[in-house]
């Protein structure tokens, strides 16, 4: 069953449209990631979801009862859904312990039940403690406790790691997922990390210009991107002039079999290919490229390499030969082409 169904929704603030028709959906259980740059309308989104803002056109359902649309608009206290917004959210006068009871009935906000939810999130040892005496990852942990405290069915989650360092991000939103799924909710994350939405999400949709540009699972918008703008919001991309014949591309790097391709590409196109399918390759395997420079990365080291005219960035162990000036590229895998 669908928890959230977006239908063509619109919105805009002071005449200028933010959202041009989005349709977006949301699978019971599921946690869906909101991929996409500054100021493509991700929170505008969210809000109409919650219910905080009102939609100019086009409906909104939660669990298949509509709750924005023509003439209706449901107040958010009505919609059963918990919202984790932008970091720095829990009242500093309150401790922990108030913060995550203020959501609640007064018949529910109970020791136990408080108490349930902080284990929930494995903070239970800071009840007693103020906003201010707590780090980040701990913050949000008890913000999302204190979304999860009434049980809503659906959480909303405002790029709730931005604050924290990349370390401690990659930690607590993993265990931030786990504890959505332990709890059963369906949950939307707002992000403009393409490394967090994939790793937390089933499906990711991913937003540009007020859109949804493009949702599907994660291996399906990052293989097969449906635009030249999806793959750069995906993550790193590098765009090769190249001459479709049949199901192969045939590039300045060699030809590449085609994995999707957008409507009406035939002949001269430009395909997309992902940075981890530029290699080396062994003599004879690729084609020779100038070493303009190197770049030091710990793990291993990325070489800026020379074809022609054309510079890309290539991958190499850290062990590689500090004297060699040209090295063999290759190419990997499948590649997606869009009209050139
Ligand atoms: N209440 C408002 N009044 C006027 N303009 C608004 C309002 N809320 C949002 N906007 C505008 O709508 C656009 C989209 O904003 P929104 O916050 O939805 O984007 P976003 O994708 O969440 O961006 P970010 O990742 O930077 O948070 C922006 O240009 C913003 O200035």
């Amino acid at each position: 069953m669908t928890s959230v169904r977006v239908r063509e929704a619109k919105k805009a603030f002071n005449g200028q449209s933010v959202l041009r028709g989005v349709d977006f959906a949301v699978r019971d259980g599921e946690i869906a990631a909101l991929l996409g740059p500054s100021g493509c309308g991700k929170t505008t989104l969210l809000r109409l979801i919650a219910g905080f803002e009102r939609l100019d056109g086009g409906a909104i359902e939660i669990h298949g009862r509509e709750v924005a649309g023509e003439g209706l608009h449901v107040p958010p206290e009505r919609r059963r859904i918990g919202y984790v917004p932008q970091e720095g959210a829990l009242f500093p006068h309150l401790t922990v312990l108030g913060n995550v009871g203020f959501g609640l009935a007064r018949r529910e906000r109970t020791r136990e039940r408080i108490g349930e939810v902080l284990a929930l999130v494995g903070v239970q040892e800071l009840a007693e403690r103020y906003p201010h005496e707590l780090s980040g990852g701990q913050q949000q942990r008890v913000a999302l406790a204190r979304a999860l405290a009434p049980r809503p069915e659906i959480v909303l989650l405002d790029e709730p790691f931005n604050g924290l360092d990349l370390d401690l991000r990659r930690a607590v939103s993993a265990e931030v997922v786990a504890t959505l799924r332990r709890s059963g909710a369906s949950a939307i994350l707002v992000t403009h990390d393409p490394e967090e939405a994939f790793a937390s999400a089933d499906t990711v949709a991913v937003m540009n210009q007020g859109a949804i540009a493009q949702q599907g699972d994660p291996r399906s918008v990052y293989l097969q991107p449906a635009s030249a703008e999806v793959a750069r919001i995906t993550g790193a991309a590098v765009f090769l002039d190249a001459t479709i014949r049949g199901a192969v591309a045939e590039t300045a790097l060699g030809s590449m079999p085609l994995g999707a391709a957008s409507p009406g590409v035939n002949g001269f196109a430009r395909v997309c290919v992902r940075p981890e399918q530029i290699v080396l390759g062994a003599p004879g395997s690729g084609c020779a490229a100038k070493i303009l420079a190197r770049s030091f990365r710990g793990d291993h080291t990325v070489l800026t390499v020379a074809i022609g005219e054309f510079r890309l960035p290539v991958r190499a162990p850290t062990s590689f030969a500090a004297d060699a000036s040209v090295v063999e590229v290759a190419l990997e895998g499948s590649c997606v082409a869009f009209p050139r």
